[in-house]
């Protein structure tokens, strides 16, 4: 197609569509100085910690990152695999499985991860993205249920990338889907797939994680929309109010958070002579330390050893085949009007890379 109007090579025949995952991040190895990095610029980040920034920055440097880095480093090597760190396999394959059902309904969109804190960084994907051409982003944070430490801090690191670029491109957000019905019932699938050969517990804990408990208070939805999960979870498992419990895990620091906490419940539970718990964490898309380390390792060991008698962690959706149907069909929805089912001209891309080129254009990336 030939093309006379350079400003085709901005807005034109060319453009393309992405959708980008964005996960929380993990370190690049099981080791101290990995952990460091890592945790350095997770915990340096206002949205996670929001302690005035001189007195943390000493507490952060002068003794959390020198004590916690190397025991987390330990705790991360009991769940590496020959692949990496779970988060980011579990991210990529679910971006994979993503991408192979949209181009299986005809759509024409790159599907990339990236990665709040560690790698590949928000900032190198979007850069990378612009340089294929993609004008049209839907982003993706994540987490079904919107908090500000994740879903809003997924936003400052694209808004920070936004800032220093010229060309920006349209830009589609989804906030969360904690109450979404793909969502709830893939979830509710994935339970009663391993409830028909192990039978129903006698208790199905469903653990999140946890928050500052002053961030209800602020205004923070998250509390409300893990209950909102766990309320349609256990309608659709025709659970009862007394045949579930939503808890909070991974409390950091010393003051208040989210209750009730996940490990004293697990101990109560037994204590209480609850025989059999299932947890399963519908806060977290992809398996992770949080979930394998904590839940399924010193979670089953915390049930365990105050009388409980059988502990069933129920792995994340990970990128299950249904759940990655069903999240494609969701993010479809936010492609509307966006016409991925036009495949882009490589012809015309060329085209009009060659005129901006000639024209003395410096942004071809
Ligand atoms: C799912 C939502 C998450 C919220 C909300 C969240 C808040 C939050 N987390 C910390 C501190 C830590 N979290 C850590 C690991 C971690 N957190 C999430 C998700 C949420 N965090 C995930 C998916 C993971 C696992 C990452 C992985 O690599 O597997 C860690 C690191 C591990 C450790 O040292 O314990 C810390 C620290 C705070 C302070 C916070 C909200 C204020
Ligand atoms: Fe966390
Ligand atoms: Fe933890």
């Amino acid at each position: 197609m030939p093309l006379s109007d350079p400003t085709d090579y901005q807005h034109g025949a060319a453009a393309q569509t992405a959708i980008l995952l964005v996960n929380l991040g993990t370190p690049d190895a099981p080791t101290s100085s990995a952990l460091r990095r890592y945790l350095g610029e997770f915990l340096s980040d206002p949205r996670v910690v929001e302690i005035p920034k001189p007195v943390w920055w000493l507490i952060l440097n002068g003794i959390v990152l020198p004590i916690r880095s190397s025991k987390s480093a330990a705790k991360y090597a009991s769940v590496w695999t020959d692949r990496g760190s779970p988060l980011q396999v579990g991210t990529a394959d679910l971006t994979q499985a993503v991408a192979a059902e949209m181009a299986r309904a005809g759509h024409h969109v790159l599907v990339r991860y990236a990665m709040r804190y560690g790698n590949p960084s928000v900032a190198s994907v979007l850069d990378e993205l612009a340089r294929q051409n993609v004008t049209r982003i839907l982003l993706v944070p994540l987490y079904p249920q919107y908090c500000a430490a994740t879903t809003a801090s997924t936003l400052d690191a694209v808004s920070a990338w936004m800032r220093r670029s010229r060309r920006l491109p349209e830009l589609r957000v989804l906030n969360h889907f904690h109450d979404v019905p793909v969502y709830i019932e893939a979830l509710a699938d994935k339970i009663e797939t391993q409830w028909r050969q192990q039978g129903r517990p006698d208790r199905l804990v469903m653990s999140f994680h946890g928050m500052p408990a002053r961030t209800l208070k602020l205004g923070d939805p998250y509390y409300c929309e893990c209950h909102k999960t766990g309320r349609l979870l256990a309608e659709r498992l025709g659970l009862g109010a007394s045949d579930y419990v939503v808890t909070f895990q991974s409390r950091f620091g010393k003051q208040e958070w989210l209750q009730p906490y996940t490990e004293p419940t697990l101990r109560k539970l037994a204590q209480d002579g609850v025989a059999r718990v299932d947890v399963v964490c519908p806060g977290f898309t992809v398996d992770c330390l949080e979930t394998l380390e904590e839940i399924a390792m010193e979670g089953k060991q915390a049930f365990l050893s105050s009388g409980g008698k059988v502990f069933h962690y129920i792995d994340c959706l990970n990128a299950d085949a249904h759940w990655a149907q069903g999240f494609s069909k969701l993010l479809t929805t936010h492609l509307q009007g966006w016409d991925t089912m036009a495949p882009t001209d490589p012809g015309a891309l060329a085209a009009t890379r060659a005129l901006a080129q000639a024209m003395g254009a410096d942004n071809l990336g």
